[in-house]
């Protein structure tokens, strides 16, 4: 059977893919989730226009010559505004965030005055119109502050907090049920010490990373490789609690690889398995009703390349993002690479910058799919096409950078 090509993969995976439903959260537990509709402003920033500086507010006509000698007439500090106005030879003492009153458009700062009971006299120029912040310049009411489908950063739920939001509406977190399948395998900690044991290691990798993509993650605990287990535990992760099932191990086409007919015998519509994808051939993909499924490959490696490249955009998409991801950066070879095969290869590396700002990668000598040492000790994957030719150093290249 032909391999099908990874950007075929993802696209059905994520292709037609859109947001569950929204929820209101306040704004201080919004990072990280994905706006699920424009957020406008509820109110115009500056509401007036404000003093930037500590000073004097003036009338800028009347400092246009050095030195000018104003009599200050009152003060105006951050919530506490001056009543009245400012008429020509006036000022008032302001101070940062102030706001302007009325007839002054200037501020000089106090360092370009003298100051002598309620005489203020300018020791050096400011142009008119200086130290103000006009009313509205950072945003006005009504206007779209954040669009939909973005992912909100630290800095955007400061602005949504600034526009008046105390909470926002967001995607909710897609609950996704994650299964590991495998006689050998025992939770770290509770093996018995035979040569034929393997401690788990992948639904704690996939775990942090569809956290991290936004999910919330039921682990539904390890299962041997017998079908009725299998299946009974894929039958409670399609019963309605989940939206996606993540799967580990029993991808492949041993006698005991028994994921795909055990989802396949569960009702599931399996349109992706095996692709031409190094590591993580045996990906599946496929749906039963609303619930998704993907079933990674055992060897620890390959499953957290596929989390990274379908798994993380996957859960990221059911939320509404606008880029899914997975984020890529063009970089460097640092060592010459050898010519590539048919799957697109995503290569354990290490990145080194250097003092010009451009990034060099190193891929591992082992490329093993079971090595976890090396996936560790890697800070990015580094990207190749199917059938890349041979590259040496020096040669631009692209990588994935690990986020931690
Ligand atoms: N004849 C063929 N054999 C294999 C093929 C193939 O095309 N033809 N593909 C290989 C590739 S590529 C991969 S990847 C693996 C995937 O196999 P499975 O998904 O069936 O994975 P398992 O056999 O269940 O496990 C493989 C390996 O990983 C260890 N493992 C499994 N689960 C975990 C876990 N949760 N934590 C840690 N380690 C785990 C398991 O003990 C095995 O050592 O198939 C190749 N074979
Ligand atoms: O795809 Mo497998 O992951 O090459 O070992």
């Amino acid at each position: 059977m032909a391999l099908m090509s990874v950007e075929e993969a993802v696209g059905l995976v994520i292709g037609e893919v859109s947001a569950l439903g929204s929820e209101d959260v306040p704004v201080a537990a919004a990072a990280g989730r994905v706006l699920a509709q424009d957020l406008p402003a509820r109110r115009t920033q500056p509401p007036a226009d404000m003093s930037a500086m500590d000073g004097y507010a003036v009338r800028g006509a009347d400092i246009a010559q050095t030195p000018a000698h104003l009599t200050v007439i009152g003060e105006s500090a951050a919530g506490r505004p001056f009543s009245g106005s400012v008429g020509a030879g006036e000022a008032v003492r302001i101070f940062t965030g102030a706001v302007v009153p009325e007839g002054a458009d200037t501020v000089v700062i106090q360092e370009n005055t003298s100051r002598d009971g309620d005489r203020v006299t300018t020791t050096a120029p400011t142009a008119a119109l200086r130290n103000v912040r006009l009313k509205g310049c950072d945003f006005s009411a009504g206007m779209p502050g954040l669009k939909a489908g973005r992912r909100l950063s630290g800095r955007d739920i400061m602005l949504a907090a600034a526009m008046d939001h105390a909470t926002v509406p967001v995607s909710r977190r897609p609950r996704v049920a994650l299964i590991q399948t495998g006689d050998e395998l025992v939770l770290p900690g509770q093996g018995t010490g035979k040569d034929s044991e393997i401690v788990v290691s992948n639904a704690f990798g996939l775990a942090a990373l569809a956290r991290r993509a936004g999910a919330e993650v039921t682990d539904l605990g390890l299962v041997g490789d017998d079908l009725a287990a299998i299946r009974a535990v894929v039958a409670r992760a399609l019963s309605g609690e989940f939206d996606l099932l993540v799967s580990s191990g029993g991808a492949s086409v041993g006698d005991h690889d028994l994921m795909a007919p055990a989802l396949r015998a569960e009702g599931v519509d399996l349109s992706v398995h095996k692709i031409a994808l190094r590591p993580g051939k045996p990906l599946m993909y496929g749906r039963k009703a609303g619930v998704r499924v993907l079933g990674l490959p055992g060897n620890p490696v390959s499953s957290h390349v596929c989390a990274m490249v379908f798994l993380m955009p996957l859960v990221r998409a059911l939320q509404g993002d606008g880029v899914p991801g997975p984020l890529t950066a063009p970089a460097r070879l640092a060592v010459e690479v050898a010519a590539n095969d048919a799957r697109r290869d995503f290569m354990r590396a290490r990145m080194e910058r250097h003092a010009d700002g451009s990034v060099h990668v190193t891929p591992f000598a082992s490329q093993d799919s079971a090595m976890l040492s090396v996936l560790a000790a890697a800070d990015c994957l580094l990207i190749r096409a199917p059938f890349a030719p041979a590259a040496k150093a020096g040669d631009p290249c692209e990588i994935i950078p690990f986020e931690d």
